[in-house]
């Protein structure tokens, strides 16, 4: 071969292998920058969102799923706290058992590339039509396996044994890192804003929520609600079948509570024996509604105790209404009133002799149907 062949030859590998190096510098800035997007997620939604449709974009890939291994329901019960579902989160599965999936994952620890063989794999994926390659990354943690990120290529050569997997390897210990932190993360948050005893929302949360939903209905100029919500005469349950009675009581009044509401109500332990209900997108007449409802449903079924006994409990509730006003400066003075009105209320309720129902609105009678039924 002469000399001004091979020069031609070796400038040509050259662009290639320049060309190659240029790909491969761009690949790891993409890669780089998702693994800071998954280390910033604040939320699980946030989270799941970018290692799911996130790094399929990534990878540019046809097919990813992941799963997730959650035996106790743990992290979907995290995910319906954010008011979301799996069906979110497509590219998603929760597995309860992931060696039932498939049984190589009873040693897997580390990233596995080849072919995709069917029926042995058609599991790990939603759709496995069309996969030729597959590389599933096992997330690991404490020796425990998390999850698994299944990536399906149409490209016979795309992952192949032969390819190096310590940058697999890695993106898939952020991800169980990031997945572990976020679920402990949120483990707090909520207990830090729940009542262990009923599992409603605490006042902590019931004050957040308020300057969010005052914000939101000023912006759309829509009424918010507000129910106050006392068990009647509870100091005498507490002192006649004890506290654990009393707490029995309050558990059962909060179930009650809650198999009236819409997804969108917010509910809380106010205090003791006290709930507070906000209702966006509703209206004082609705409200009322509700109210009754609620007192209903307390009052028409004894509540079983431990001992075989039973008891007869009613509540009495005060019910007010804003119609907020976009003026941010408004808002607070506005959720104050809405509660101190809702608990005037109540107060009113309790002086015209409990298991009733008043509201704040001097103006307006009350409808016919309300605290009219048998009691
Ligand atoms: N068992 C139990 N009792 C609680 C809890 N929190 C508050 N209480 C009790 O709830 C009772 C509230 O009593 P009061 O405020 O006098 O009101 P009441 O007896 O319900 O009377 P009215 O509200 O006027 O109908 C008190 O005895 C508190 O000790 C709790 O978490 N568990």
């Amino acid at each position: 071969m002469d000399l001004k062949k091979e020069n031609r030859l070796l400038h040509a590998r050259l662009r290639e292998l320049t060309q190659k190096a240029q790909e491969n510098q761009e690949t790891l800035g993409r890669f780089h920058a998702r693994e800071l997007e998954l280390l910033g997620a604040e939320t699980l939604p946030e989270l799941l969102s970018c290692m799911t449709e996130g790094l399929k974009t990534s990878f540019e890939i046809e097919s990813l799923h992941l799963m997730l291994h959650d035996p106790n329901h743990e992290i979907r019960h995290l995910l319906y706290k954010n008011g979301l579902d799996e069906k979110a989160f497509p590219l998603l599965e929760f597995v309860d058992d992931m060696v039932t999936v498939n049984p190589r994952f009873q040693r897997l620890r580390s990233p596995w590339l080849g072919s995709f063989l069917s029926p042995e794999y058609d599991l790990l994926f939603s759709d496995p039509a069309g996969i030729e390659s597959i590389a599933i990354l096992p997330m690991v943690r404490h020796n425990r396996l998390i999850g698994s990120i299944n990536l399906g290529s149409s490209e016979q050569s795309r992952f192949s044994r032969q390819l190096a997997t310590d940058f697999l390897a890695r993106l898939a210990t952020i991800c169980s890192v990031c997945l572990e932190n976020t679920v402990n993360r949120e483990h707090i948050l909520i207990s830090g804003l729940t009542d262990p005893l009923t599992e409603l929302h605490n006042r902590r949360y019931l004050d957040r929520r308020l300057d969010e939903e005052l914000a939101r209905a000023g912006r759309y100029r829509q009424p918010l609600s507000c129910l106050f919500i006392d068990a009647d005469h509870f100091k005498q349950i507490n002192d006649t079948y004890g506290h654990q009675a009393g707490d029995i009581v309050l558990r059962e009044l909060a179930n009650r509570i809650r198999s009236q509401l819409r997804a969108s109500d917010i509910a809380t332990r106010f205090g003791g024996e006290e709930f507070a209900l906000l209702l966006p997108q509703t209206c004082l007449n609705e409200a009322l509604m509700l109210a009754e409802r609620i007192r209903m449903e307390v009052n028409s079924q004894p509540i079983p105790l431990d001992n075989g006994s039973t008891l007869q409990l009613s509540v009495s509730i005060g019910v007010s209404e804003t119609l907020p006003l976009s003026s941010k400066s408004q808002q607070k003075a506005d959720g104050q009133r809405l509660l101190a009105n809702a608990d005037q209320a109540l107060y009113t309720a309790k002086a015209n002799g409990r298991n009733r129902i008043e509201y704040h609105q001097t103006d307006k009678a009350l409808p016919d149907e309300i605290n009219s039924s048998e009691r």
